[in-house]
């Protein structure tokens, strides 16, 4: 069974954000391996984006500051190459798919394959574009995630079931990343109305930020997902590293309310 399948076998998923590079590739190192400390199931690392199209500004922002680093994908590879011994949770690679192409489809399955990530994340590629990458990534043994929003029809749900595997990304809103005042009153009929279709577990992501929030959502999910809030966390300590490890553990503590 593959390590995403396991995490969600007993437990629920807490699943979190970072952008790779952001403030610095070293950091990323330190903090990934914090979250894998503190219990975190699942780590999505963000590849840094010119033009990040389901982003809000946090992210924006720190994806901005790591391409001013000179972060690329090979360094992010060669990054969690360092550390891949240590980390003992699954990690999913989020990235726009023109960094993906460029980087050349089958350079980055085997390079992938080799980090021992477990999962794809394409905002802007939909399932039904490209359809042999998918099936592709899936053969080497990564987990195409794929996702869904409010708004995904009957007809989509039903194709994406046959194409995704690990869980569904489902979105809470039609909107970007990092919105705090993103309405959760609709998210346990939304949760319902997937799993008609869909057979895999649900995690839910943009604008959870709080365990407030977390506690008025946990059941109708699998997984909970959060970036923007940490990505903050991070920015605000950047020059403190002892702090910022500091200030990521009680936030995750925090979180993880199950
Ligand atoms: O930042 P938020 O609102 O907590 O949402 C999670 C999100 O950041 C992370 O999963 C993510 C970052 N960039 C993305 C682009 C598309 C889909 C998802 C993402």
């Amino acid at each position: 069974m593959n390590k995403i399948n396991e995490v969600f076998k007993n437990n629920k998923a807490l699943i979190i954000y970072v952008t790779a590079g952001d403030p610095s590739l070293e950091a990323t190192k330190e903090i990934i391996l914090e979250l894998n400390k503190d219990g975190v199931d699942i780590i999505e690392v963000g590849i840094p984006f010119s033009d990040p199209l389901a982003d809000g500004p946090i992210i924006q922002r720190a994806s901005q500051k790591a391409l001013k680093n000179g972060v690329t994908l090979k360094k992010i590879f060669e990054t969690l190459d360092e550390i891949k011994e240590n980390i003992t949770c699954p990690l999913v690679l989020m990235g726009y798919y023109n960094s993906i192409l460029n980087y050349g489809i089958d350079n980055f399955i085997t390079d992938a394959g080799n980090t021992g990530i477990s999962g794809v994340i394409i905002p802007d590629l939909p399932f039904d574009e490209e359809e042999e990458f998918y099936a592709k990534i899936k053969e080497n043994g990564i987990d195409p995630i794929l996702l869904v929003a409010p708004n995904t029809s009957e007809e989509r749900l039903k194709e994406i079931s046959k194409v995704c595997s690990g869980f569904l990304y489902c979105v809470s809103i039609m909107g970007v990343t990092g919105d705090s005042q993103a309405p959760i009153e609709h998210l346990k009929e939304y949760s319902q109305r997937v799993r008609k279709y869909i057979d895999l577990p649900l995690a839910i992501g943009f604008g959870i930020d709080s365990p407030e929030k977390v506690k008025n959502i946990i059941d109708y999910f699998d997984g909970i997902i959060v970036g923007s809030a940490l990505v903050k966390i991070i920015d605000e300590n950047s020059d403190d590293k002892a702090k910022m490890l500091k200030e990521i553990k009680s936030f995750i503590k925090s979180l993880k309310i199950w």
